[in-house]
Formats: C-alpha cells, sequence, structure tokens
C-alpha cells in the first residue's frame, strides 16, 4: 500500500522521437501538484536506437520487440538507479505501434523487470485499458496539464501544446474544479511534430535533428504539399483523436523531390498547420499556448506557430514550468493517480466511454 498523502513519485517518459529517455521526480497527491524534483537524461546510443527503431510497426510476440523492450529496459535501470527517495515510478516504455481502434497499443518495456531491478512498485501499461473500453489510449498528459494551470494559479482558458515526435495539445479550463471534472480538458495529438523533420534530417545529412530550425529557416515551404497534407482525413475528425509516429507517410514521400532546405520548410510549416488546424476545436478561445517538448527549442517551428496561432506562443517556462520534463512528471503524476484508484483518462481526453483509471503495478 502507498502511505497516504503526498508522495514522491519518479515518472520517466521515452518518447516517439526516440532520443532518450527523460526521468522527473514530483510531489504529489495525485491530485495537486506539490513540489518538483530532481531530473535526469539518458539519451540512446546510436546502436540503441537503431533496434528500437527496427521494433517500430510491431506488436507483442513479433520477432525484434523483445530485442526494443530489453534497451527500453536497460536504459531505464540505468537512469532511474540514480534517483534515491522515490515511493514509486511511473514507466510509460517505448511505444512501438499505436492503432488504437485496430490492433490496439504497444508500449515495449516491462515493469516486472524494473520493479525487481529497482525495488520499488512500478506504474506501467498506462494505455491498454483506456483502449479495452473504447479510447484513443493518448493523449495521457491532459489531467497533468490541468493540474499544472491550477498549479500555476491560471484563472481562464489556456492550452499546452507538447511538440515531441508527434504533437499533441490540451486546451484546459482551470475554472472547473479537478482534471477529471467533465469540461475541464479537451485533448488530442495535433499531427505529425519533429519526427518527420528527424527522419529528413537523418536521411538527408546523417543529423538527428534539424538544430535550432536552422535548415529549415533558409527554405521555403511547398505550399502545394502543404494543402495536400491538411485535406488528410485526420483533420476532418473531431476530437479527441491520436496518431502513431508515422501515420503520415504521404507527407514524407512529398518533399522528396524538395531541396533538403525547402523540405525541412515545408514539414516545419506542417507542425505548425496540424496544431493551428487543432486549435480551431477549442470550446472557448484561450490567450496562451504554452509550449513543452523538444519542439520548443526550434525557433522556426515557433516563429510558425506564433504568426499561424491567434494568441500568445512561449515556451512553458515562461510560467515556471520545465519544458523538457513535462512528460516525465506526467507519469509520475499518473502513476500516483493509478496507485490511489483516481482515473488517468477520460471521454474528453481520450475518448473512453467513462472516466478510467489505466496501468498496471508491479512490485518488488
Ligand atoms: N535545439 C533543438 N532544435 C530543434 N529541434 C530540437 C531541439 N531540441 C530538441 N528538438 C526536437 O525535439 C525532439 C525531442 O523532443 P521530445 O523529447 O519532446 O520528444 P519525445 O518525448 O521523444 O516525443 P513524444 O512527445 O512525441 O513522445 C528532438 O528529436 C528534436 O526533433
Ligand atoms: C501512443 C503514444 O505513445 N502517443 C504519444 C505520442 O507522443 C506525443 C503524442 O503522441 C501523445 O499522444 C503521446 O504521448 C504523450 C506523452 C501523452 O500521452 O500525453
Amino acid at each position: 500500500m502507498l502511505k497516504a498523502g503526498p508522495v514522491w513519485a519518479l515518472g520517466a517518459m521515452s518518447g516517439t522521437s526516440l532520443d532518450g529517455v527523460d526521468a522527473a521526480m514530483l510531489l504529489t497527491d495525485g491530485v495537486r501538484i506539490l513540489d518538483f524534483g530532481p531530473v535526469g537524461y539518458r539519451p540512446y546510443t546510436e546502436a540503441e536506437r537503431a533496434v528500437i527503431r527496427a521494433g517500430f510497426g510491431l506488436w507483442p510476440g513479433d520477432p525484434g520487440v523483445e530485442a526494443a523492450a530489453e534497451v527500453v529496459e536497460t536504459a531505464h535501470a540505468e537512469l532511474l538507479s540514480g534517483f534515491s527517495g522515490a515511493d514509486l515510478v511511473g514507466f510509460h516504455g517505448q511505444t512501438l505501434a499505436h492503432d488504437p481502434r485496430g490492433r490496439g497499443t504497444h508500449q515495449a518495456g516491462s515493469g516486472d523487470v524494473l520493479a525487481q531491478v529497482l525495488g520499488l512498485p512500478v506504474v506501467w501499461d498506462f494505455r491498454s485499458a483506456d483502449v479495452r473500453m473504447g479510447g484513443q489510449g493518448a493523449p495521457l498528459a491532459p489531467f497533468y496539464h490541468a493540474a499544472c494551470a491550477q498549479w500555476m494559479g491560471a484563472t481562464g482558458p489556456l492550452a499546452f501544446l507538447n511538440l515531441g515526435g508527434v504533437g499533441n495539445l490540451t486546451w484546459v479550463d482551470p475554472r472547473v474544479a479537478g482534471p477529471d471534472a467533465p469540461g475541464a480538458c479537451l485533448a488530442f495529438d495535433t499531427g505529425p511534430a519533429n519526427a518527420p523533420v528527424n527522419d529528413l534530417m537523418l536521411a538527408r545529412r546523417g543529423l538527428a535533428q534539424d538544430a535550432g530550425g536552422a535548415l529549415a529557416a533558409e527554405g521555403v515551404p511547398d505550399a502545394a504539399v502543404l494543402t495536400a497534407f491538411l485535406n488528410h482525413p485526420y483533420f476532418f475528425k473531431m476530437p479527441p483523436k491520436s496518431l502513431d509516429r508515422n501515420d503520415f507517410p504521404a507527407l514524407v514521400a512529398a518533399v522528396a523531390g524538395l531541396s533538403d532546405a525547402d523540405a525541412a520548410a515545408t514539414l516545419t510549416a506542417a507542425a505548425a498547420l496540424a496544431v493551428a488546424r487543432g486549435a480551431e476545436h477549442f470550446p472557448v478561445a484561450v490567450d496562451r499556448v504554452l509550449v513543452c517538448g523538444g519542439g520548443r527549442h526550434n525557433a522556426t517551428l515557433m516563429a510558425m506557430l506564433a504568426a499561424e496561432l491567434p494568441c500568445t506562443v512561449a515556451p512553458v517556462e515562461d510560467a515556471g514550468l520545465d519544458g523538457d520534463m513535462l512528460e516525465a512528471q506526467a507519469f509520475a503524476y499518473l502513476a500516483v493517480r493509478v496507485a490511489r484508484g483516481l482515473p488517468t483518462s477520460g471521454p474528453s481526453t481520450t475518448g473512453v466511454a467513462g472516466a478510467v483509471g489505466g496501468g498496471q503495478i508491479s512490485r518488488p
């Protein structure tokens, strides 16, 4: 049993952009944020990245999945064993495949293994229960975004935008009590964010990312490619909705004939336009979109977002939050919610039938 009152949870996230594992400690009772603790990062080596990349699109039991899971578990064990004082761990794992209305959702890495190595209770497999109940299984950070809005003392609707491999947006109304109160949040994935740009940089330049958006800044977005992109059926679906990392192969194929700079500019503009389309779904206008995730370090992407959105666009640091660690903190927060029997998603965040508390708990 988890002790009553606030506990220190250690959350870990290995995101779709495959740069590495983020970890962060959070003091929370599963409702409020009481304090932020130490953070850490463990990049994947090129060899590890290749093993995980080979697992993309694979499901449990497929050949290659075990190798990817082992890399994920080892990297997490190395990073998380350097922390002390945690009461429990929230372990997201690495999404290899996500097809909520088809085969389900698959995060590589076992909480059983980590619980043994760390000697702590580990909450994991956060998305499956939501998918089984008819939800998208993603995004799951929205309830944490709502807690952040309350921690900030926000008084009116605002939005959180995560720019990882995929983008996701949470509209929050902090005037409505509690993250799982109906009407408090509306959340969904916006579209591809950094993943297509990263893949382009790797294929054409042997680089992991377009640092600062410098290459995109030299190019001109291709209007025809962007028009075709915005005609994708995803943009005509009502939220909640979610995506897999590689759900836009036509966009990637469409920039094949463009110069490196024009291709980077086009993919970066696509990420920004997808967010602008998403913002059209907000129930009430917001005065600011607070951006977390690695994409906020891309000045070209941030400038395109500012040009497309009818409100202030700022990194979450402007509100005193850590934009590199927000997702790791989210899984710390959600772990405590799971341990306390509180919901981790609801109809307005994943489209699930009712409020659902996902996650399995493995004990050492
Ligand atoms: N200085 C930078 N300039 C440009 N892009 C950057 C920079 N720093 C990070 N990024 C981008 O952000 C990515 C990492 O973002 P983040 O860690 O938020 O993603 P993730 O958590 O892996 O993905 P997701 O949120 O989709 O699960 C990098 O792969 C890169 O594309
Ligand atoms: C299936 C899956 O892993 N989805 C990720 C991915 O990365 C960003 C976006 O797509 C979001 O839906 C989700 O991650 C964040 C942490 C979430 O669940 O809120």
